[in-house]
């Protein structure tokens, strides 16, 4: 599918062949952040960069056109998502609902479709992403939780993954209170008894919540909102997470303790930490063992951080008095599962998210990041990809290009056999460094290192991953230049180092080929080959012929071209004194027949010359 956007190479579909900061707004202890109701209301500042970035109609405007302009992506949605995102989605591509696939007809639907969108319930595995290699370019979460995505395959199919991170905080953080209160006061187990025809006001005597000390493990988005709201119940908040900030939690009112301090201290434990390898079954029969005795447990993160078996066991010896439980290890729960039917256990199926506010919120959310991503603008959620800021990439944009074609130049001037295994890039830039971000310019570089020379597809997102995988050791450089640090680069050098080339006027003093390019009117320039300097658009093919600086030369090579019926768009000549070596950098629309090549390497003053296609 071809993309209008000028970063769809950023996110370029295969050969068919073939966590944001958690920071919480800053508001004044104990106020409640806002409903997440209209994500599109809040995040319209970004919307609007994108639509920058993008030069084509943002997917909130009325041009389809400028999600896709040569054909509709296919967009598979395999879980019950809220209605507004559904037709955000169908205003600009073909969208498949098909839920409760099982995982082979997952497999089998996932290789005909550009994007998968899914919320808690579907396993994208490595077998899936593997499936959809060939077409699939974007996953979208329509929630907070990944542990459903198997991120490292999906990076190496240079998938992006992008969730919807904020919409349903909010929702989380109420199911969180709900449960909380509700397990205090034994509302669950009290109506089940009246509806039973008992009236059982003794056995339901519950406890307060004033004074009681909550401990919030995993101060992240919905941990500060619980926080907030358990502040106003007149709990004294502790919270343990080794990555927060300390200022937003002192901001809140609240104390960062070290786990071992959060679980024995606290009546109530509120667990918001996202499923990784480090938390998973983190609650188990020693943490139960060190928790206060009669402590009360919620869980709205995921069931994988509490060992299901070791809670079961402090619930019957008393360890734990009550646990109010939205999520668990497998889901649905087996029905005789015996810490569902526990008597002091409340439970809901995986409601967290489930307001209708919360769910247009993600929907709606993942709509925007999914299509903003097929159209090659990298989203502010990638959860596999680095962020960039859309005005970084917009300003970047010309330089992306740049990149690309200086390391498709450099790869096709080395000599067959040499291995690669040092590529350095240096940027020439008034700019101070820390305020250049070329994350992207070095995955472009290694795009254009790579692709010519493998059957890989590589692009922002695998970039490094496969880089790594090769044994290239792309470095950095920059050249602090006197200047304006309005113009963010001027040039780019790109240096192979320890190999030999097929075209020796490309290497430099220092025996490493090196090329280097400039932007000119938005235009990609070649600049220097090796010492030699020359201007020649970077667009379509490229012969290069050194010879002895003489004149006649360009006559000659041109002639033969014009017979041939190649067309010249470009000309430079570069020399490093007046009758000496000198380089032609020919700029060629077509690619000249192997005879017309041959009578360039017959004129006796070209001393060699080497075509390349950029
Ligand atoms: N039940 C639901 O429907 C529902 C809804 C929304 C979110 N969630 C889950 O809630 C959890 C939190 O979501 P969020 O939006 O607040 O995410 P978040 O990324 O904003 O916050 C998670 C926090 O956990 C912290 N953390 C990571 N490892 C930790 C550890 N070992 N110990 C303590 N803290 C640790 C992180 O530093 C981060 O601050 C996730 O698991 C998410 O999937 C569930
Ligand atoms: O991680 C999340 O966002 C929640 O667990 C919600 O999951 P859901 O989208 O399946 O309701």
């Amino acid at each position: 599918m071809a993309l209008a956007a000028p970063f769809c190479h950023l996110l370029a579909a295969p050969p068919p062949a073939t966590a944001p900061a958690a920071d919480a707004p800053r508001e004044p202890a104990g106020a409640l952040a806002p409903h997440r109701a209209s994500p599109l209301l809040r995040r319209r500042g970004r919307l609007l960069l994108a639509c920058r970035v993008s030069a084509a109609p943002s997917a909130r405007g009325g041009d389809a056109a400028g999600v896709v302009a040569a054909g509709r992506p296919t967009v598979l949605v395999t879980e019950k998502l809220g209605a507004a995102g559904l037709e955000l989605l169908r205003r600009f591509a073909n969208v498949d609902c098909a839920y409760e696939l099982t995982a082979e007809e997952l497999r089998a639907k996932v290789s005909l479709v550009d994007a998968l969108v899914v919320r808690s319930a579907t396993r994208v595995t490595r077998e899936v992403l593997e499936a959809g290699r060939g077409r699939l370019r974007v996953v979208g979460r329509a929630g907070v939780g990944i542990d459903n995505v198997d991120l490292q395959a999906a990076t190496e199919a240079g998938c992006l993954v992008v969730n919807a991170p904020t919409a349903n905080t909010v929702a989380a953080a109420e199911h969180a209170i709900a449960l909380l209160t509700a397990m205090a006061r034994n509302v669950a187990q009290a109506d089940a008894s009246l509806k039973a025809g008992k009236w059982q006001r003794n056995k339901y005597v519950g406890v307060s919540l004033v004074g009681k000390t909550l401990a919030i493990m995993g101060f992240g988005k919905v941990g500060s909102e619980v926080a907030r709201r358990a502040k106003g119940l007149g709990m004294d908040i502790i919270a343990h997470d080794p990555y927060a900030p300390v200022d937003r939690a002192r901001a809140i009112g609240v104390d960062l303790v070290s786990f071992d301090e959060a679980i024995s201290t606290a009546d109530f434990v509120s667990l918001h930490m996202p499923l990784t390898p480090s938390t998973a079954k983190l609650f188990d029969d020693e943490t139960f063992a060190n928790m206060k005795k009669g402590v009360r447990i919620i869980n709205v993160a995921r069931g994988g951080v509490v060992d299901e078996d070791a809670l079961l066991r402090a619930l019957d010896n008393g360890t734990v008095s009550q646990a109010a439980l939205d999520v668990f290890t497998e889901e649905p729960p087996p029905k005789d599962s015996k810490l569902v039917h526990h008597e002091n256990v409340t439970v809901t199926p995986h409601l967290g998210a489930s307001t209708s506010e919360a769910q247009e919120g993600a929907a709606l959310e993942i709509a925007e990041a999914v299509l903003g991503a097929l159209k090659g603008e990298l989203a502010a959620t990638a959860v596999n990809a680095p962020m960039v800021p859309a005005e970084v990439l917009s300003e970047l944009s010309p330089y992306v290009v740049l990149a690309e074609k200086l390391g498709r130049l450099v790869i096709q001037l080395v000599a067959g056999g040499s291995g690669i295994k040092g590529v350095k890039v240096v940027y020439s830039s008034a700019r101070d460094p820390d305020d250049l971000d070329t994350r992207v310019l070095r995955a472009m570089v290694t795009k254009g290192i790579v692709e010519p020379i493998s059957s890989a597809f590589i692009n922002i997102v695998n970039a490094d991953y496969v880089a790594k995988q090769r044994g290239l050791r792309i470095s950095e450089g920059r050249i602090l230049l006197d200047g304006s640090p309005e113009i963010p680069i001027d040039s780019i050098q790109v240096h192979l180092a320890n190999v030999e080339s097929k075209f020796a006027g490309a290497l430099s003093d220092e025996g490493d080929i090196r090329v280097e390019g400039e932007v000119k009117d938005g235009k990609p320039h070649l600049t220097l080959v090796g010492p030699f300097s020359v201007d020649v658009s970077l667009e379509g093919n490229l012969i290069l012929c050194r010879q002895v600086d003489q004149p006649g030369i360009i006559g000659k090579v041109g002639s033969i071209l014009g017979k041939m019926n190649v067309n010249v768009n470009f000309m430079s000549v570069g020399r490093t004194a007046p009758g000496k070596q000198a380089i032609m950098a020919i700029g060629v629309d077509e690619e000249p027949e192997k005879e017309a090549l041959k009578l360039i390497g017959d004129i006796p003053s070209v001393e060699e010359f080497v075509f390349v296609k950029l």
